[in-house]
């Protein structure tokens, strides 16, 4: 055997052994419901995007049903910076006056759904684009925030503007979705009673949806490679305590905030697991779902 040939060889079993390892995976999760949520920061460059829809099509192919949650906070300020809106952040959420909520819409709902959407159907598999405003999908309400001044201790309302929170996810739609073989895809845009259209953290969005269909998954794709703690070392197992904890001493910050009250929420809405994952590295998501090390960090029940 030449040394090429046995080097050769050594790959195809490496190979042949990481498929190996990922069938008891593949009988666990096969007709499980996973939300995938892709954040802005995930997003990166179109070859780590087609990277992502085709294994979002490989999940579907496999047997699970897969349920994308996108954001575009990123791709949103780079927008009001280009038509010159002035945009700020109060604990990772974006202040949304009038201008800015139209905006966010046509960025999330026009440009960044129809871009993944196109991706999948590129990747082989058929995805269908929606807002929380199609069927129903998600009914929102302003989001009433208050935070305590440290001066006076007095409790005050933060005013976000047009920044809702979700009253209502119809998991009907993406039920009959799932089951006609398509893979929804969803710009975290709320409708209120009254006609009014919100902006939406999209992990919020994707605990949201997670709760209501009953997933087993929540994966919040993003640009680190997961919760960290004060020295930079990767936390990899949390309970939903600890993360109140890290909350408290300022471990936790800016977008990682509404992360972790999504994980929080959802694990306690019934979702099995929520985790935080790098999704700058090619393959993440496989890697977490189809291998014992998984990656990133994982918040359970305890
Ligand atoms: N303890 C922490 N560990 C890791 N990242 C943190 C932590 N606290 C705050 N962050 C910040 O949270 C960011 C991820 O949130 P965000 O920017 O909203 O991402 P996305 O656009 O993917 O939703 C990280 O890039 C980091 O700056
Ligand atoms: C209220 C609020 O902050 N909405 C977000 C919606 C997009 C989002 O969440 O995008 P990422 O997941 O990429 O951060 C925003 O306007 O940026």
């Amino acid at each position: 055997m030449t040394s090429k040939s046995f080097s050769d060889t050594k790959n195809w079993l490496r190979t042949a052994r990481t498929i190996t390892e990922a069938l008891p995976f593949m009988r666990r999760y096969t007709g499980k419901t996973f939300v995938i949520k892709y954040g802005g920061h995930a997003m990166g460059n179109q070859e780590l995007a087609d990277i992502f829809a085709s294994d979002i099509v490989l999940l579907k192919q496999i047997g699970i049903n897969p349920i994308v949650v996108h954001g575009g906070g990123p791709q949103i300020g780079q927008m009001l910076e280009r038509l010159k809106v002035q945009s700020e952040f109060i604990d990772g959420l974006r202040v949304t006056d009038a201008a800015t909520v139209e905006i966010v819409e046509m960025v999330l709902s026009g440009s960044i759904n129809k871009q993944i959407v196109s991706a999948i159907t590129a990747a082989g598999g058929t995805a269908i684009g929606l807002s929380g405003k199609d069927g129903g999908l998600i009914q929102a309400t302003k989001l009433r925030r208050t935070k305590r001044d440290e001066e006076s201790n007095i409790e005050k309302i933060l005013d976000l503007g047009f920044v809702g929170e979700p009253s209502r996810v119809n998991p009907q739609i993406l039920t009959s979705l799932e089951r006609s073989g398509m893979i929804p895809v969803i710009a975290p845009i709320g409708l209120g009673a009254d006609g009014q259209t919100y902006n939406i953290n999209a992990d919020t969005v994707a605990g949201a949806v997670a709760a209501a269909v009953g997933a087993s998954r929540l994966l919040l794709l993003t640009d680190v490679a997961g919760v960290l703690d004060k020295e930079g070392n990767l936390l990899t197992d949390l309970t939903t305590e600890r993360v109140r904890e890290l909350r408290d001493d300022g471990t936790i910050y800016g977008g990682m905030l509404p992360k972790l009250e999504t994980c929080v929420n959802a694990v306690e809405n019934g979702v099995d697991a929520s985790v935080i994952i790098d999704g700058r590295m090619p393959h993440s998501m496989l890697l977490e779902i189809f291998t014992d090390r998984g990656i990133g960090t994982l918040i359970g029940r305890q």
